[in-house]
């Protein structure tokens, strides 16, 4: 038997994935502090170097739990993989109640403990943010910011240009592996951190790579976008309500229905317009329907959407 420090641990690990993942692999008992090792040690951390390096969130809130709670499901990694820092006690409690991963209130700890750290602040948190973590970060870092509107150049004005950054807009629907999200490599990152994140978002759902220039944009449609279908179901499921279905079945039937014609869209790659025509009878009963939602400016006011939450998107990073 070998007893170590879990400092000494983190240092021996190729991938610094974190003594609690070596213990799986080895048996390990603690005593007085110190990690007592199995003897299949050089195992235990062969293994740990080709696995998944550990994650971590600054702000445990409800991006950082939807997309911990993702990364789980889609066992990209395990909880036991996952630290999550958070000011406030209650953000804390409701990010290991849902992911079962440790949490903390320093963010000094999961700078220690992961080498991919998502800042899942919300922008208006992040520039004294980026001045208490700068002198944390070190070059095995991989930082991931998630923070509507602000700008990479922002981060590596305080982080410096060797900082290892990606820019990620993603969206809540990652706990259930139907997100869509779209990223850009800045700074330092490599062409092997952009495949890094194109492999953790795409576990969670549909990843792009594109120009930061169009992360706004990204984030006033899909960003944001999971408001807008709920507010879509919720009112499918009044108007059922109103001609008279039970509140659950409108309910369920307004989902479905949303479910299965993004489904169309995406698995027959058709056009959305001749997916229309096929459900639209002559002077039948969708026409008349379409007809109600033209005529309330419909298309006008979702394009208007897109844009306002656009523009606040920019503005959020002013
Ligand atoms: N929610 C969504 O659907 C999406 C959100 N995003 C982005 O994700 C980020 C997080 O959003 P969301 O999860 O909704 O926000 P939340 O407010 O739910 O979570 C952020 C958490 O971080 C905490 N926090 C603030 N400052 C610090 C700090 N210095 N150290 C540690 N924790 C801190 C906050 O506490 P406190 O409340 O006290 O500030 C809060 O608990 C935002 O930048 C947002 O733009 C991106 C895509 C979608
Ligand atoms: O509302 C917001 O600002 C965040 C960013 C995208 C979705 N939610």
């Amino acid at each position: 038997m070998k007893s170590l420090s879990p400092l000494i641990v983190y240092k021996t690990a190729p991938a610094a994935m974190g003594y609690r993942a070596l213990s799986e692999i080895c048996g390990t008992r603690i005593l007085n502090g110190n990690i007592t090792l199995g003897d299949n040690l050089d195992q235990g951390i062969q293994k740990m170097g080709e696995a998944q390096p550990r994650i971590g969130f600054i702000g445990a809130g409800r991006m950082a739990t939807a997309l911990a709670a993702g990364l789980t499901t889609a066992k990209i990694t395990a909880a036991s993989e996952i630290i999550a820092s958070d000011v406030l006690a209650e953000g804390r409690q409701r990010f290991s109640d849902t992911t079962g991963a440790a949490v903390t209130e320093s963010n000094a700890d999961v700078f220690a403990a992961a080498e991919i750290v998502f800042v899942a602040v919300k922008p208006q948190s992040l520039p004294s943010l980026l001045n208490e973590i700068q002198p944390y970060i070190k070059p095995q870092h991989l930082l991931i910011s998630i923070a509507a509107g602000v700008a990479m150049e922002t981060f590596l004005e305080v982080l410096g240009t060797d900082a290892r950054l990606v820019r990620v807009m993603p969206n809540t629907p990652c706990l259930v592996g139907a997100s869509a999200s779209a990223f850009s490599l800045g700074g330092a990152a490599t062409t092997e951190d952009g495949a890094l994140v194109h492999r953790l978002l795409s576990a969670v759902g549909v990843a792009v790579e594109v120009p930061e220039s169009l992360l706004d944009a990204v984030t006033g449609l899909s960003g944001s976008g999971p408001a807008y279908g709920y507010l879509m179901i919720e009112a499918l499921s009044d108007g059922g309500v109103r001609m008279g279905l039970p509140r659950d079945i409108a309910t369920t039937l307004a989902a479905q229905t949303l479910l299965g014609a993004a489904k169309m869209v995406l698995e027959t790659g058709q056009h959305p317009g001749a997916l229309k025509d096929a459900v639209t009878s002559p002077g039948g009963t969708t026409i008349a329907g379409l007809h109600a939602l033209e005529n309330g400016g419909f298309r006008g006011t979702v394009i208007n959407a897109v844009e306002a939450a656009t523009r606040r998107s920019q503005e959020l990073g002013k």
